[in-house]
């Protein structure tokens, strides 16, 4: 009476007797049943006869179609006429009853079938086999190869990371996941701003604060619930900070994340009164109130020494005139840490927004959720009190504070750029050409072997300047580091444009649609020169570190 399941990898043929058979039939729905249930829903099959003899590879035509995707079985029947692709691809031969996982990830991303919209027409699992093709959950390590910095890799060891490190990653991992990508999918999308219960939260566990790397300024703070104390956070917590920002391929977000204030903060926390500091840091840190940093203006760029935009005494205020261009979260800031020309050189100011300080968008190519701004200064009236560091001395505090904004800059590129790796490495696996996968092509693994080399000589030389930047003070960064630091920026952009572009010809048409397989490529093919030019052109960073170099040279140097 009782015949075995049959069952071929392609066919899912599986014959069933009608009623005692219900375990041995063709699917068995996800949700768990208690023995109860399992006799109630036994009499309602005993009813619908035909059901339980109809093998999967019948169900292939109008009205009735199921396919099945990693042993999990979809009914396509309503589906089919709404189905982004058409609806004859769904009824084409190998794919109408059958097992079509290999045709759904050569055209579908993992994601599609987690949509809520799409995840209901999953109507049961094929009994005896295992779903194996899995999303990682929050906080998991990626196991594909080079898709993590190597101290993650199973087996590896690494001279910089503790067990502390190792926990706190996690947490920020899970926390990215959970809290911060749906946003991140979102305002990439939509070009709004970074919603403030998402800032909320990050306020409760003080990532805001952490983003500014160590200081006196996580005092008394819990650190990620507690997972790391303020006197242990370093710049490999932050580091790790950057670059778990960085892995969601929203690029425009990753500015939106409140970067203004990472970058516009230290300047008031290095060279603020205490005064200052107590009135205004905390409301950034907490998520209340939202910084810019205004230096670049459309006279001058990476060349600071061109701007424009000047503060004239009048008794106890500065006056504020000009304009400043391309300035990130400007659009919604409140407060403006801005570079102007002084009488005596150069003076960077604490600007609060008021009636005659406004903003207008800007448009760029990557998405308005940055907040990138232009922003007027029509005699604006600010306290002297709000200077930050002596009158005059500005550009030490411009030059001084670049330095932490380019390491920022760094990681984060660098993340992103692993993330193509990533995507690169699983389509070149799972795309299929004439019968094979594309990694059976040689230069297709030739380009994979530049851009991995690429990325794992940019963390090695990342992780280097962060070990020193644990063992040095905030003054010797400046004269020690700001050369390797800007010709590793000069390197991390350049390899991310030749990563970019060999990932364009990986991906194909794919790489050049904002949705669909190509997505996380085409982001970054059209948002990494944005890592090249902000906070300093790719090819002054590369000079930069040259002539740093050069006032190093030993007169009595001779070959
Ligand atoms: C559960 C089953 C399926 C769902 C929910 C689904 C959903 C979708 C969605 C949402 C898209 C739009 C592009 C994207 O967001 O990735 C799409 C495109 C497409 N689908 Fe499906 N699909 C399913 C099964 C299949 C199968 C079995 C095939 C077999 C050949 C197929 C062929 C296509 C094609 C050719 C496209 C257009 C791809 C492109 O423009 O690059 N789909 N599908």
């Amino acid at each position: 009476m009782m015949s075995s399941p049959l069952r071929t990898r392609n066919s899912h043929v599986i014959e069933t007797n009608p009623v005692p058979q219900l375990p041995s039939s063709t699917l068995m729905t996800t949700k768990q049943y208690t023995e109860e249930e399992v006799a109630k829903v036994l009499l309602v099959l005993v009813r619908l006869k035909g059901f339980l003899t109809v093998p999967i590879k019948q169900h292939n035509k109008e009205g009735d179609l199921w396919v099945t995707i990693d042993a999990k079985v979809y009914n396509l029947s309503k589906f089919a006429d709404l189905h982004p692709g058409g609806a004859n691809v769904l009824f084409a031969d190998g794919v109408a009853g059958k097992d079509a996982t290999q045709a759904f990830f050569g055209l579908h991303r993992l994601e599609v079938l987690h949509r809520p919209q799409y995840a209901r027409l999953q109507i049961g699992t094929i009994l005896g086999e295992e779903s194996v093709i899995k999303a990682p959950a929050p906080g998991e390590v990626s196991r594909v190869p080079y898709a993590e910095p190597t101290w993650l890799a199973s087996g590896f060891q690494s001279p910089y990371y503790t067990a502390g490190h190792r926990k706190f990653q996690k947490a920020v991992r899970t926390f990215f996941m959970e809290v911060v990508q749906p946003a991140a999918i979102q305002c990439e999308e939509n070009g709004k701003r970074i919603p403030q219960e998402v800032v909320d939260k990050m306020a409760e566990v003080n990532v805001i604060a952490m983003r500014l790397g160590p200081g006196k300024h996580l005092k008394g703070r819990t650190l990620m619930n507690g997972t790391v104390t303020p006197e242990e956070f370093d710049y490999f917590h932050e580091l790790i900070l950057n670059t778990e920002l960085a892995r969601f391929g929203t690029r425009g977000f990753v500015d939106g994340l409140l970067n203004g204030a990472v970058i516009g903060v230290p300047p008031i926390l290095n060279y603020g009164s205490p005064e200052l500091q107590a009135r205004v840091v905390p409301e950034i840190l907490n998520g209340k109130k939202f910084l810019a940093l205004a230096i670049s203006e459309a006279f001058a760029g990476s060349d600071v020494s061109g701007l424009q935009t000047t503060a004239v005494r009048d008794g106890d205020f500065w006056v504020v005139t000009g304009t400043k261009k391309w300035i990130t979260n400007g659009t919604y800031a409140d407060y403006f840490t801005t570079g102007c020309k002084t009488e005596t050189g150069f003076t960077v100011i604490l600007i609060e927004r008021s009636d005659n300080l406004s903003t207008k968008a800007i448009k760029t190519s990557y998405s308005a959720t940055a907040g990138t701004a232009y922003v007027t200064f029509d005699k604006v009236r600010v306290p002297v009190g709000n200077t930050l560091g002596a009158v005059g001395n500005g550009m030490n505090v411009i030059l001084t504070n670049f330095n932490h904004e380019r390491w920022m800059v760094i990681c984060t590129a660098l993340s992103a750029q692993r993330l193509v790796v990533e995507e690169c490495m699983k389509w070149a696996s799972q795309r299929m050409v004439f019968g094979k996968p594309l990694t059976s092509q040689a230069v297709i693994r030739s380009k994979l072997a530049g851009m991995i080399s690429r990325v794992e000589a940019g963390q090695n030389w990342l992780e280097h300047i962060t070990h020193q930047m644990n063992n040095m003070t905030y003054a010797e960064m400046g004269s020690k580091l700001a050369g390797p630091i800007g010709l590793l920026k000069s390197f991390v952009t350049r390899s991310g444009e030749e990563t970019a572009a060999d990932a364009t010809q990986i991906f194909g048409g794919r790489a050049l649609t904002v949705s669909g397989m190509g997505k996380v490529i085409e982001n970054y093919r059209r948002t990494s020169a944005f890592d090249a030019i902000l906070a300093g052109a790719e090819d002054v960073m590369a000079d930069l570190g040259v002539r740093q170099a050069m006032k190093k040279m030993p007169s009595n140097a001779r070959m």
